[in-house]
């Protein structure tokens, strides 16, 4: 368990003094857990999430001055969900990531997997498949990512305990003032969603309304599911989640990785554990 943390109803929990505490420990983090998978087994794997805390965690990986201790070359991009607009448009959690973080490193571009946009007919020659990278159709989008994580398992190790999807090393989540994370909101389809996969969301109620997203049961393949979230505002549903509220009402109870939950907070999200 890390310095400071406490064990709340199976999650390790880090409580910072605010926000901008939560992002820079968790890129901390981040640079050091996706060294620690490139030691280990040769890459590593991440999943992005948008939201303010998400990306603010991303700038921080960029100012830091450990950033070149990740062979950047070899870390393979992930999103777990994505607002279904257009290629480029700034709401996308993937035009995000890029002006953040994405941009100013050497990454591969074969192993960036961005979701679909809303821009139909864009097709990108990737690791040779051909992935679909904008549609006007969501469920074609989500089918497309789909196709893509099961290549990506073969590649980089199928999760033992959710198969089809990678074993990604650290999956990065945030959460709504109502308990949603991921694209995921309480008692919607994708909550009911069982079978891990990847869903079109549609009608959210936090705009843009059209998404895709992993299912809960998909991003529980991650070997680390990090929950990041700072304010008041969050404060009640992660409450709600740490005593025992199901991911129905509260679909970010349902975040578990294989090896390990953290949660970074602040004191005001924190407020109610
Ligand atoms: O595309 C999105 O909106 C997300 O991926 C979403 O799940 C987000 O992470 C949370 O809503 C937190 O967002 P904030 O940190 O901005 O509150």
């Amino acid at each position: 368990m890390s310095a400071g943390a406490r064990i709340v109803a199976g999650r390790e929990v880090v409580v910072h003094d605010d926000e901008e505490a939560v992002a820079t420990d968790g890129a901390a983090r981040l640079i050091a857990a996706l060294a620690a998978a490139q030691a280990a087994r040769g890459h590593a794997s991440v999943v992005l999430t948008g939201g303010g805390v998400g990306i603010a965690m991303l700038r921080a990986v960029a100012a830091s001055a450990d950033r070149d201790t990740v062979d950047w070359t070899r870390v393979e991009v992930f999103w777990g969900d994505e607002r279904f607009v257009p290629a480029g448009d700034a709401e996308r959690n993937d035009a995000q990531a890029r002006e953040a973080l994405l941009d100013a490193l050497p990454l591969d571009p074969a192993r960036v997997h961005p979701m679909a946009s809303s821009t139909p007919g864009h097709a990108a020659l990737e690791a040779g498949d051909l992935e679909l990278v904008g549609s006007a159709d969501p469920d074609q989008g989500a089918g497309a990512y789909a196709q893509i994580l099961t290549a990506a398992a073969a590649r980089l190790g199928e999760s033992r305990e959710v198969p089809g999807i990678p074993a990604f090393d650290v999956l990065l989540a945030g959460c709504g003032p109502e308990g949603h994370t991921l694209s995921v909101f309480p008692d919607s389809p994708a909550v009911h969603a069982t079978a891990p996969g990847v869903v079109a969301v549609r009608d959210c109620p936090k705009p843009p309304p059209t998404r895709i997203s992993l299912t809960l049961a998909a991003s529980r393949a991650a070997r680390e599911v990090w929950l990041a979230a700072a304010g008041s505002g969050k404060a009640e549903a992660l409450g709600r989640a740490a005593h025992g509220a199901s991911e129905v009402d509260i679909p970010l109870a349902g975040l578990a990785g294989t090896e390990r939950t953290l949660w970074l907070l602040d004191g005001a999200a924190a407020a109610q554990l």
